[in-house]
């Protein structure tokens, strides 16, 4: 497990989610909306939700799934665990989730066992990406889909230094005025690091994924990688 990482999202863990609607002017929830759709969940399937967090993605899939379905989110941050456990528990009725605690590369479930999956920005903040589709491919059902929601470096090199300004000069100082400047500062070398939209299919399909598709949104900004077993 990656403790560093972790220890990130354990601080921020209390302004998490209103950091996301101000930062991203409320769009994220459309980016997620878009992924659990492309995931291909639908009514009485089993669906996990990778690096869930605080639980976005986890809510919409069991919205999708309803009340003959089964959703599992998963995360390695007990105190963003602890948030989503808030969150689902205020809304009526409670939804059908299962909260563990536990490291995306190495996944505490059988072999073929979801119908579909979600992953919203975890890919790119996993030690160990192939491991991590490795675990992902396992878990799926032969015939079963996921959809990988991240930030994505626009190939349009205006785009991209916006895209470069917006994390430097609205994200990181609005993140420090609440004491975590650091922690947000971590996001653009992060996206630096992270594979393209092309590279991810390759690393999918290396991993055994048949069907693989990467869709840039947000004027290429972020992508959702869809794949398929
Ligand atoms: C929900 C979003 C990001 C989640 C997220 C991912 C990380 O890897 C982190 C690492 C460390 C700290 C926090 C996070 C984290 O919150 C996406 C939206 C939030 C972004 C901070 C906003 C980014 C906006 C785009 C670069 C540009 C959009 C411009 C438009 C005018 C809204
Ligand atoms: C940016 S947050 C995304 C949360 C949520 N999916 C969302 O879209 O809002 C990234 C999450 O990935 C989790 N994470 C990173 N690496 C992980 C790993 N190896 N195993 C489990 N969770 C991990 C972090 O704890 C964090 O909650």
């Amino acid at each position: 497990m990656n403790q560093e990482i972790c220890d990130i999202f354990d601080r921020i863990a209390p302004v998490y989610d209103e950091l996301n609607n101000w930062l991203s002017l409320g769009q994220h929830r459309i980016w997620k909306e878009m992924t659990v759709k492309w995931s291909g969940a639908k009514p009485g399937d089993t669906c996990l939700d990778l690096c869930c967090g605080s639980g976005d993605l986890a809510f919409r899939l069991a919205r999708y799934v309803g009340t003959m379905g089964q959703v599992y989110g998963v995360d390695f941050s007990p105190k963003l665990l602890a948030v989503a456990q808030v969150r689902a528990q205020g809304q009526y009725p409670e939804p059908a989730i299962a909260w563990i605690q536990g490291d995306a590369l190495n996944l505490p479930f059988n072999a073929n066992y979801f119908d579909a999956g979600t992953m919203g920005y975890g890919l790119r903040n996993v030690k160990d990406i192939p491991r991590s589709l490795e675990e992902l491919h396992r878990v799926l059902k032969p015939g079963g889909k996921a959809a990988i929601l991240d930030f994505h470096r626009p190939k349009n090199q205006q785009i991209r230094a916006f895209q470069q300004w917006y994390l430097n000069n609205i994200v990181v100082p609005l993140a420090q005025q609440m004491g975590f400047k650091e922690e947000y500062a971590y996001i653009n070398p992060s996206l630096d690091r992270f594979p393209t939209g092309q590279e991810q299919v390759g690393l999918a399909r290396e991993v055994g994924f048949t069907s693989v598709t990467h869709y840039p949104i947000a004027n290429d900004m972020m992508g959702v990688l869809v794949v398929n077993k």
